[in-house]
């Protein structure tokens, strides 16, 4: 049976899925065939050539090296919406502590302890100092209208805010799942100038690295709050400090904090702790576990990041899968060195996505070892599996 090695703690209900069927979960092993994490940073040397598989037991990958595994035909899950629910409802919270200046308030409060019979009297004569707005009729930005950000923008209507998001890539699924109520921004700036409060839910990566910046902060509403429970790095720290320094922004929530925001009463800074419930941490595992059982016991593919979907029910006892790169004459090519060994093939599926494409063959019997040199010998070919039930 196959060996899962972890990185992080990965909540017990999704590793008993792997130790209920027989897998051995260790976070020393040696030379896994999968991997779950959560947010350690994997380095490409920590991924011994045993490993087929990797999941992220939540929604941001980029501290997987996903390049380096598909270059070697490693399969990279994560899990869509798992955690969706937990981090709204701390963008919520992130909402009011910075507009009802909850977090100063209640650091004052503990500073008069020594204070005796004054704290009453000193509480009424200086609670003025920490008067905010209410959310309900302000307008909420929100950039990317994923899981997460479909689930803010439906919150943040029904809680009397009037919301407009863009996303130009929305998905059918989000298009479904969101209040009509929300407005449908047709560029970013559309919202950078509206938002009292502007909350970005999008993946970190090339392009949208640094994307709140100092000419985004210039078209905003004086006084508009920030909210980052995405990724520090889509955050311009140093101008997002000045505009603070300045006035011109009004707070800044983020789960992503570096030292440079640390000991600010405008600067609302939490642990990454968007996803730390136990209902989305189980969530995360569980459907991590699955996913990568369903891949290591049967070859199928669901919600990966690098490869396509491919999934169907064994056929027949045996099965081949192969990922190859998305080039011309490739199944062909395989299906030949299938029907040349005699191999008569019941069921196929194949899929691509980019660069890859991922094929399960369901075959009439066992297929031999020089039947997968042969395979693996075919340019383009990048990893062959031979799956038996
Ligand atoms: N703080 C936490 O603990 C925590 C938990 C979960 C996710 N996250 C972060 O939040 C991100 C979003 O999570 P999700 O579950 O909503 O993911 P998701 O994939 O469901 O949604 C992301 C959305 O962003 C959109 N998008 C991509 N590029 C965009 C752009 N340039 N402008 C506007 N929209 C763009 C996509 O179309 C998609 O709809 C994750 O990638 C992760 O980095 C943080
Ligand atoms: O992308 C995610 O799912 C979150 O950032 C959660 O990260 P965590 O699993 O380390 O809490």
């Amino acid at each position: 049976m196959h060996t899962i090695k972890t990185y992080n703690k990965i909540a017990a209900s999704g590793l008993e899925i792997l130790a209920g069927k027989g897998y051995t979960v260790d976070e020393n092993a040696a030379d896994a065939q999968g991997i779950i994490l959560r947010s350690h940073k994997l380095q490409p040397e920590e991924i011994t050539t045993s490993v087929l598989g990797i999941a992220r037991a939540g929604a941001g990958y980029n501290n997987v090296p996903v390049d380096h595994c598909s270059e070697h035909g490693i399969v990279v899950f994560n899990t869509p919406g798992a955690n969706a629910n937990g981090v709204k409802e701390l963008v919520i919270a992130g909402m009011l502590l910075s507009s009802r200046q909850v977090y100063p308030a209640l650091a004052w409060a503990q500073s008069i302890k020594d204070q005796g019979e004054d704290v009453p009297k000193m509480i009424e004569k200086e609670k003025s100092r920490f008067a905010g707005p209410e959310i309900a009729g302000k307008t909420l930005g929100i950039i990317g209208l994923g899981a997460i950000g479909v689930l803010v923008a439906n919150s943040a209507i029904a809680l009397g805010m009037r919301v407009i998001g863009y996303d130009p890539f929305l998905s059918v699924e989000s298009a479904w799942g969101m209040s009509a109520a929300v407005e449908k921004a047709t560029n970013p700036d559309q919202v950078y100038q509206q938002a009292d409060y502007l909350t970005i839910h999008v993946p970190q990566n090339d392009k949208t690295k640094g994307m709140i910046n100092a000419e985004v902060l210039a078209k905003m509403k004086d006084d508009a709050r920030i909210l980052n429970f995405a990724r520090g790095g889509l955050v311009d720290n140093a101008a997002v400090l000045a505009a603070l320094d300045a006035g011109t922004l009004g707070a800044y929530v983020t789960d992503f904090p570096d030292a440079s925001l640390l000991g600010r009463d405008d600067v609302i800074a939490i642990p990454h702790l968007g996803a730390s419930t136990p209902e989305s941490e189980e969530n995360c595992a569980i459907m991590a576990a699955n996913q990568l059982d369903e891949f290591l016991t049967r070859g199928n593919i669901i919600n990966s990041v690098n490869f396509p979907a491919c999934s169907m029910p064994m056929t027949t006892g045996f099965r081949l899968t192969v990922s190859n790169r998305n080039v011309p004459k490739m199944v062909g090519q395989i299906t030949t060195v299938l029907a040349d060994a005699g191999i008569n093939i019941e069921d196929m599926m194949n899929r691509h996505r980019d660069e890859l494409a991922y094929n399960i063959i369901d075959v009439d019997g066992p297929v031999s070892d020089s039947v997968v040199t042969s395979l693996q010998a075919i340019d383009g070919v990048i990893a062959v599996r031979v799956i038996s039930s």
